[in-house]
């Protein structure tokens, strides 16, 4: 099988954990027998730097063009004073390929339970998924505007807009516990009331999926003292922003969640949900996982892979299971690696045809 795949490793740690992406890659085109062809495009911030936007317009041609898009991040100080930001192009992008749904699963890997401040017996087993609306909200609703004396930003939302990232999570709880927490705020925004509203429209299409509605400052609350509680979160963009960075309290590091950001039939934008990290680029600090298991979601969710994508889901757990840790989740044991040697640690065992597959939680 041949698939075209654009990559846009944006700027910090982004160049960093793409490149280990592409080598598991690899390994899963030569364990496998599949032709990928990658094609590199400038995006964000080294974008800004060489075409003056963060999004030229070849690269937008190049993710439409392509069966998938795998991304780095974009950002950093040097371009926080300027008149156009990178993450403008990271908002265009999604806008532009109308990856309205960003799934982000939050699995905590046996062994760096611990990691996380709150006790091992609450994080032990948690293992949900976040449905983030990605292309509406507050990022995207107009007027957005600001001068010396106010700023304005609006938050809007359709019902249609509403009802397709709320059927998605429907589907996605049917195939997992049956059980859907929507997020809002419907003590207070009217687009919250909405958002309620058509969860409970929806919920009537699914009698086997239990529904539960939370406001977002409990949802806060609840994903560190009661995470094992869920498992599929809906939510709308900004909450589930904020949300899913706090949960990966709960996987030990914000480097270990992949997300996948997926459209009705274009291709899937896949992406660990974490920036830049200017603080550690360059270093070798950087936990490649969140990306390469961004890898892994493609597989699956663009092509149809499912084999491919436990492959790599088990390189990983394998990789972690003998104790090679990166520095964001290296604890009291284990084998202080760079980012360079995780990842080689992690393309070694994906060019293994390894006998353990059942030890493996599998990831939606
Ligand atoms: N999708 C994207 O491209 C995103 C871009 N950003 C941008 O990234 C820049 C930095 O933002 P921050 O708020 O610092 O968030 P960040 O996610 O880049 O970093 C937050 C903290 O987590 C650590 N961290 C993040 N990823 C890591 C990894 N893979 N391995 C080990 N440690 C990791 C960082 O070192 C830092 O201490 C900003 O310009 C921001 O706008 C932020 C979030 C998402
Ligand atoms: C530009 C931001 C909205 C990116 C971000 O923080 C995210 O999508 O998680
Ligand atoms: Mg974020």
């Amino acid at each position: 099988m041949k698939k075209r795949i654009a990559v846009l490793p944006g700027d910090g740690i982004g160049p960093e954990v793409i490149k280990g992406a592409l080598q598991v890659l690899d390994g899963v085109a030569t364990r496998f027998g599949h032709e990928f062809e990658t094609i590199e495009q400038v995006f964000g911030g080294a974008a800004i730097d060489q075409e003056g936007t963060p999004i030229p317009e070849a690269t937008l041609k190049t993710c439409n063009d392509s069966d998938a898009v795998l991304l780095g991040a974009v950002g950093g100080p040097k371009w926080d004073k300027g008149d156009v930001r990178p993450e403008q192009g990271l908002l265009a992008l999604r806008k532009a390929m109308n990856v309205y749904a960003n799934v982000r699963p939050v699995h905590v890997y046996p062994g760096l339970e611990h990691l996380s401040p709150l006790k091992s017996n609450k994080v032990k087993g948690a293992d949900f998924v976040f449905v983030r609306e990605l292309t509406g909200g507050i990022y995207f609703s107009e007027p957005k505007e600001r001068n010396e004396k106010r700023a304005v930003d609006t938050l809007s939302y359709t019902r249609e807009e509403i009802t397709r990232i709320v059927e998605k999570a429907y589907d996605l709880a049917s195939s997992r516990r049956r059980k859907v927490t929507s997020v809002d705020k419907a003590n207070v925004l009217e687009t919250s009331k909405l958002w309620r509203e058509v969860v409970e429209d929806v919920a009537k299409k699914y009698p086997n999926v239990e529904t539960e509605h939370l406001l977002v400052d409990y949802a806060a609350m609840r994903t560190i003292s009661n995470p094992t509680s869920f498992d599929v979160v809906v939510t709308e963009n900004m909450f589930g922003d904020i949300l899913s960075d706090e949960a990966s309290v709960l996987t030990g590091s914000l480097g270990m969640m992949p997300s996948a950001s997926l459209s009705e039939n274009g291709p899937g934008l896949y992406e660990p949900i974490h920036g830049s990290a200017p603080d550690i680029a360059g270093s070798g600090k950087a936990n490649p996982i969140g990306m390469i298991l961004s890898v892994a979601m493609m597989l699956r969710h663009s092509f149809k892979l499912e084999k491919e994508a436990e492959a790599v889901e088990l390189a990983v757990f394998e990789t972690l299971q003998a104790g090679y840790r990166t520095q964001d989740i290296f604890g009291e044991s284990g084998t202080l690696v760079t980012t360079k040697e995780m990842v080689n640690q992690i393309h070694f065992r994906m060019l293994e045809d390894s006998t353990s597959a059942t030890l493996l939680e599998v990831y939606v």
